[in-house]
C-alpha cells in the first residue's frame, strides 16, 4: 500500500480522464491501479493524467498518461486540457510548459475558459509511426477490413502525434461503420508493432470533419484529441481539406490548426466532474468528503 494521492475525475467533450496529483513523490501510478480504477464504474477512465514534478529545466510539470488497459500512452490531448484547467484552478497561472513522452509541450487556458494544446508537429515516417513495413507515402497505405473485393474500411492515412493513428475516410456517416468490431482487430493489426488508435473520418466542408475513434488501450471513446488532430492533419495532407478544420467528435467540436510553423494546436474544453484520494499501487480510492477544504 503506498500514501494515498489526490485525484480529480474530469472530463474532455467526454474523454474520461483521471487527472493523478504524483508531484512531491518519487513513485509512479501502478498498471494494476489503472486497471482496478478502470474497472470501477465510478472512477471508470479512457486516461489517467499523473502529474509529476519537473524533470527537465523550462518545463512545469512531467506528465505520464496511462490508458486503461494499464499500458503507457505517448500523446493525450484532452487529457492535457483537464491537467491544464486543474492546474490553473489551483495555481492562478493561464500558461503551463510540460514534459510528456511525446515531448515538450505547451499549453493555455484563454479567458472564455477553453484551452489550447499545442500538439506539437506530426511524423509521417513509417518508421516513425511506426509501421511494420516500408510505406513511402503513408497519406493512404495497403490496409483494409472485410472482404477483399468489397472492404468496409480501406487505405487509411497514418501519422504519428506522438501516438500511433491511423484515420480511414468515409463518405457516409461515421455512425454506419460497426468500430466496437472493427476497431480491435485493427489496434491490434500487424501492421502496427505499438498498435494504433483507430478512426473513422468524412469530410463536411473544407474546414470540417465528423470522427468517431477507437483507441489503444481505451476502446470506444466519445473524445480523442490527439485523433483530431491527426485526422485534421492528414485532412490536409490529402487535399481533402485546409489546415484549419472544425473536427466534431461525439463529444462535441475541437478546432484543430496545423500552423505554418508545423505545429498542430488543439482547442477545447474540460469539465471537472469530482475529487478523491487514491492508492497508487492498488487502485483503492475514496471520494472527497463533499464542501471539504
Ligand atoms: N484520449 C487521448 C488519446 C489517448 C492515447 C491513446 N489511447 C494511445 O494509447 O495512444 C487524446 O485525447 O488524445
Amino acid at each position: 500500500m503506498a500514501q494515498p494521492a489526490a485525484f480529480a475525475k474530469m472530463n474532455g467533450l467526454g474523454n474520461e480522464i483521471i487527472v493523478a496529483d504524483m508531484r512531491g513523490r518519487g513513485d509512479r501510478v501502478l498498471p494494476a491501479a489503472a486497471v482496478a480504477l478502470a474497472a470501477d464504474p465510478a472512477t471508470r477512465f479512457d486516461q489517467i493524467m499523473a502529474i509529476h514534478d519537473p524533470r527537465v529545466g523550462g518545463t512545469d510539470y512531467h506528465v505520464e498518461i496511462l490508458n486503461a488497459d494499464g499500458s503507457a500512452a505517448q500523446a493525450c490531448g484532452n487529457g492535457m486540457r483537464c491537467v491544464v484547467q486543474a492546474l490553473a484552478a489551483e495555481t492562478g497561472r493561464r500558461s503551463f510548459v510540460f514534459a510528456t513522452a511525446a515531448g515538450i509541450l505547451e499549453a493555455r487556458e484563454h479567458e472564455d475558459g477553453l484551452i489550447s494544446v499545442d500538439m506539437g508537429r506530426p511524423r509521417f515516417g513509417w518508421q516513425e509511426i511506426p509501421l511494420a513495413e516500408e510505406f513511402r507515402d503513408t497519406r493512404m497505405i495497403e490496409l483494409q477490413v472485410g472482404p477483399i473485393d468489397a472492404p468496409v474500411l480501406h487505405s487509411p492515412s497514418v501519422v504519428s502525434m506522438g501516438n500511433p493513428h491511423a484515420v480511414f475516410w468515409v463518405e457516409d456517416d461515421v455512425n454506419a461503420y460497426d468500430l466496437a468490431r472493427f476497431g480491435p482487430l485493427l489496434e491490434h493489426h500487424p501492421m502496427f508493432p505499438e498498435r494504433a488508435n483507430i478512426t473513422i473520418a468524412r469530410v463536411t466542408a473544407r474546414d470540417a470533419m465528423t470522427i468517431r475513434t477507437w483507441e489503444r488501450g481505451a476502446g470506444l471513446t466519445r473524445a480523442c484529441g490527439s485523433a483530431a488532430c491527426a485526422a485534421a492533419v492528414s485532412g490536409a495532407r490529402t487535399g481533402r481539406t485546409d489546415r484549419q478544420v472544425t473536427v466534431t467528435v461525439p463529444g462535441g467540436p475541437l478546432e484543430i490548426a496545423w500552423r505554418e510553423d508545423d505545429h498542430v494546436v488543439m482547442t477545447g474544453p474540460a469539465e471537472w466532474e469530482f475529487s478523491g484520494r487514491f492508492d497508487p499501487e492498488t487502485g483503492a480510492w475514496e471520494r472527497d468528503t463533499e464542501g471539504a477544504a
